[in-house]
């Protein structure tokens, strides 16, 4: 039977990376996606600032939107401190089923938490199922038109304090014009874009980097 291409890109992992080698795992995918086929993975480039965003902050807790195949996870999860948790949702169970080997590939088990199901559904359900007070670090790289309610909800259910850091893919392309717009007028938000290109290719594309006030 045909294969999946979260599948593919497992494979290229299993036989690419060293175990318990986060960064090999991330080369593994770059290598795989740039060289035999284009996966929607935030890439190389785009993850060298989403690494100095997560160095920034050093985050104790981070939320990420959007597992996939767990290449962010992944690359978020190598560069927390000690005691930090990160919680991954997806609601995807083949993407699942992939990103929980990439990440124990990655020897990153202890650090990440994916959670199966939809961002709306969960987000509610954070502070009293998964024991979290609030978010340092969300990074939001799931379908680009629940970016903006799912902020709004993460607002009404108290995840996000004075100073938490909102990091969203694709900003220009797919695209999220309206949660750009939310958080680029938004009182309640210091927001920064940082230009780049699609993964793995030469297409404009961009992140956003966006402060809570509180
Ligand atoms: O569409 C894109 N990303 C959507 C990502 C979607 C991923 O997040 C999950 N998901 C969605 N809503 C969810 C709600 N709750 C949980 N998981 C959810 C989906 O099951 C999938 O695993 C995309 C597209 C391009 N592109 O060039 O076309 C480039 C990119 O970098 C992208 O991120
Ligand atoms: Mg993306």
């Amino acid at each position: 039977t045909q294969s999946t291409r979260p599948q593919r890109i497992l494979g290229a992992v299993q036989k690419n990376a060293t175990r318990g080698d986060p960064r090999s795992v991330v080369r593994a995918i770059d290598q795989y996606c740039r060289n035999q086929e284009w996966a929607m993975n935030v890439g190389d480039e785009k993850g060298c600032i989403l690494d100095s965003v997560v160095s920034e902050v050093n985050p104790a807790t981070v939320l990420e939107l959007g597992t996939y195949c767990g290449y962010s996870t992944v690359r978020i999860a190598s560069l927390l401190p000690p005691h930090a948790k990160l919680i991954t949702l997806e609601f995807n169970p083949e993407f699942a089923v992939i990103a929980r080997q990439v990440i124990a590939w990655a020897g990153l088990e202890d650090k990440i938490q994916l959670v199966e199901g939809a961002s709306g559904d969960l987000i509610p359900k954070m502070k009293e199922q998964f024991g979290v007070e609030t978010f340092d670090l969300v990074f939001l790289d799931h379908w680009k038109d629940r970016y903006l309610p799912d902020t709004k909800l993460m607002e009404e259910c108290g995840l996000l304090r004075k100073g938490s850091v909102l990091l969203a893919d694709n900003v220009i392309c797919p695209g999220t014009p309206e949660y750009l717009e939310f958080v680029r007028s938004s009182p309640r938000y210091e927001s920064q874009y940082f230009k780049s290109h699609l993964e793995y290719t030469k297409v404009e594309d961009g992140m956003e980097k966006s402060v809570f006030l509180g």
